[in-house]
């Protein structure tokens, strides 16, 4: 069904070719279950009948393999352009069963402005095991070529990055890294989705998803994905999804794979409305600089260009003023919901210096431009004269006129 990613596009604002198709049909067909249904079932049972010891359909036990997550698998690979997809009970699962392909003594580098969990989880966890991160700005290729060393066995690529949208290009990091060799490519495609970006066309490896946001897209469902088409990466990690067990339950996989359905049409639409919103930001006295990597005035939108159909829902703005300001800001929006997370049919509004990266050390956080005024939209669904409205009442009501 699927393409497996033939068109080396990008072209911007051209989706992929068959995406609303694939993502409605691929791993979907009525004819692999005997009743023909049309949408695919959930099945709760945790095991299964054999014929004789050992002789079984496929299926023997559901952390090793189950017809609803299958069904989902199948699905997230088409939308990748991916020979496989794997299913986890969270992003950070699926964060952790990469690492565990690597080894005591490899290194990792690391985009800077990495999701806080993950860094968390790098910094805290993994090191413990006897792995060593870096941590560089991806948006100048010197900064990669210094950061590898002979023992660099992954690089993690996290664009747009969050929470400050820096934009890397995919296409340059792996040609820096396939210089050196033996060193696999991840990128976290979260921000974006499926529907708007393919790294494996680029170089990637391996894709990552926090499904949590735009590929479930409901706001109902922790879930983590990987895609790849590298045979051995693939075997490695369905080997780790069996062996280790952060497997997803079948209810929710049957809701992400629910809400891919509409991944075309919702992406689309949070699109627009980002631009309207970025495009009323831009022009607020009260803020002093927004990134939204699909506007021209990103600094990296001729990179986003070059590797992406298109850009979400996801904004990072400064406003003028202090902390208090800025609590003062959330406090008064109505239709935004001060909340954690991103990528629902809702919009959300945080503030990552408290609530997502609270866990990045200061030092880190300052360096990043993570401040007390720095605010992140996931900019949903809604009527966007109501987001813009929203925006505008709250941010002069933190901001009166003759305090700024
Ligand atoms: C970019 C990114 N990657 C990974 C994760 C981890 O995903 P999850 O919360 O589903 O574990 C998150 C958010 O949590 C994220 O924003
Ligand atoms: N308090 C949580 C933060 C979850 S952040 C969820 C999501 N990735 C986002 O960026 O909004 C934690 O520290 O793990």
């Amino acid at each position: 069904m699927a393409e497996n990613g033939d068109s080396k596009q990008s072209v911007w604002g051209t989706p992929f070719k068959r995406f609303a198709t694939d993502a409605i049909h691929a791993g979907q067909e009525p004819e692999q279950w005997k009743s023909m249904m049309v949408v695919p079932p959930i099945t709760p049972s945790t095991t299964y009948k054999q014929y004789s010891p050992g002789e079984h359909t496929g299926y023997e036990y559901s952390r090793s393999g189950n017809p609803s997550r299958v069904v989902l698998e199948q699905c997230v690979a088409a939308l990748d352009g991916a020979k496989h997809a794997l299913a986890f009970a969270s992003g950070l699962a699926a964060t952790l069963t990469l690492i565990h392909t690597l080894k005591s003594g490899d290194h990792v580098v690391s985009t800077d402005d990495v999701y806080g969990g993950t860094n968390r989880y790098f910094s805290k966890i993994a090191s413990k095991f006897g792995l060593e991160f870096s941590f560089v700005d991806f948006t100048d290729m010197k900064n990669v070529k210094a950061a590898l060393k002979p023992n660099t066995k992954m690089v993690w690529v996290e664009t747009p990055s969050n929470p400050t949208m820096k934009v890397t290009d995919i296409q340059a990091v792996s040609d820096v890294i396939r210089q050196q060799g033996g060193i696999k490519l991840v990128v976290d495609n979260t921000f974006m989705s499926a529907y708007f970006q393919r790294p494996l066309l680029f170089g990637a490896d391996v894709v990552l998803y926090s499904a949590t946001k735009y590929m479930n897209g409901h706001s109902d469902v922790v879930m983590g994905l990987l895609s790849t088409n590298d045979e051995e990466m693939y075997k490695q990690l369905a080997f780790l999804q069996y062996a280790t067990g952060p497997v997803p339950s079948p209810f929710d996989c049957y809701l992400v794979n629910r809400g891919l359905k509409t991944l075309a049409v919702r992406m689309e639409q949070h699109q627009k409305n980002a631009i309207a919103v970025a495009k009323f930001l831009e022009s607020n006295p009260r803020v002093t600089k927004v990134k939204y990597p699909g506007s021209e005035s990103h600094p990296h939108h001729h990179v986003i260009k070059k590797q992406a159909t298109g850009c979400s829902g996801m904004i990072g703005f400064w406003m003028q003023g202090n902390l208090e300001n800025c609590k003062n800001f959330f406090t008064h929006l109505k239709v935004f919901t001060l909340a954690e997370s991103l990528g629902g049919y809702e919009s959300l509004a945080e503030h990552p210096a408290i609530m997502t990266h609270a866990s990045v050390p200061p030092d880190q956080r300052e360096k990043l431009g993570i401040s007390d005024t720095f605010v992140r939209l996931s900019v949903g669904l809604e009527n966007v004269e109501d987001l813009i409205a929203d925006l505008d009442q709250a941010l002069t009501a933190a901001l009166p006129k003759d305090s700024y």
